[in-house]
């Protein structure tokens, strides 16, 4: 079971609000739709959608906001693109069926992810698409939750095999912007690790490794040309070992 992140700054402009890159998004589709896996759990990211209402109404992932209307508005962006996913992923006859992780899970002293109709959805031949989204939290009203977070959470729990994370860059970067082959500590690459250069309320890369390093599933971090290399088993990007 192979649980893989399309990146909101692979599959939008991410410098433009709320706007797709259709050109890149098919592509992706169209490698989907090409590959020979059993079990795939598809989540995307906000990129120029739900991080444009975040940094507006100053939610983040720790920062919340008791707001209804802010929540609703991140969460129908997030569910717009969600659409033009689904549309593009079922052009390239991949079987999605969108789930909103809203409705889904909470933060109470950590992360709470039903994944249990994920499951069945796998089991019943469908590709669960799921996303970067707004949370309910204790204590704080809503909060972002990255697609990363729903990433492992779902790998976590469903013990999937394979991660995958598919961004703008070809991997974790050195000084040099060279490829690291490997990640096993958080420390060894902190250095090099930054933000998103667009509005990103997640943490752009320190964030992604941070979250893979915490699963026992080996995951990888690549660009869009190793996708149908990653999807066939072979080393994509950069492996982080958690
Ligand atoms: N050492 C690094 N190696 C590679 N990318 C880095 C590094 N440090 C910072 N980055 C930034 O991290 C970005 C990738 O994170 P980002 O959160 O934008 O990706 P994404 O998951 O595709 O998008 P989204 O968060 O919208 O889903 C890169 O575009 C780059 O600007
Ligand atoms: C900003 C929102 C709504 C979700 C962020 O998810 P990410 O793009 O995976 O970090």
């Amino acid at each position: 079971m192979i649980v893989l992140k399309l990146g909101g700054s692979v599959i939008t402009e991410k410098d433009e609000r709320e706007t797709v890159d259709l050109d890149s998004l098919a592509r992706l589709a169209g490698v989907l739709g090409q590959a020979d896996v059993d079990d795939l759990v598809i989540v995307h990211g906000a990129g120029s959608f739900g991080h444009y209402y975040a940094d507006e109404h100053g939610v983040s992932t720790t920062d919340g906001t008791r707001d209804a209307r802010a929540v609703r508005e991140i969460h129908d962006s997030m569910t717009r693109l969600n659409k033009a996913v689904l549309d593009y992923l079922d052009d390239a006859g991949v079987p999605g069926v969108p789930v909103r992780p809203f409705s889904a899970a909470r933060r109470d002293d950590g992360l709470e992810f039903y994944a249990n109709q994920v499951e069945t959805m796998l089991a019943e031949g469908f590709t669960p698409v799921l996303h970067g989204d707004v949370v309910a939290d204790a204590g704080a009203g809503a909060t972002i939750l990255s697609g990363d977070e729903v990433v492992t959470a779902l790998a976590a729990q469903l013990d999937a095999d394979r991660v995958g994370l598919c961004s703008t860059v070809p991997g974790v970067l050195d000084d040099d912007g060279d490829v690291i082959p490997a990640v096993d500590a958080y420390d060894d690459v902190a250095a090099v690790l930054g933000g998103s250069e667009d509005t990103d309320v997640t943490g752009g890369m320190a964030g992604k490794v941070r979250e893979l390093l915490a699963l026992d599933a080996p995951a990888s971090v690549f660009g869009p040309d190793d996708l149908a290399d990653f999807l066939r088993g072979e080393d994509a990007g950069t492996t982080v070992r958690g």
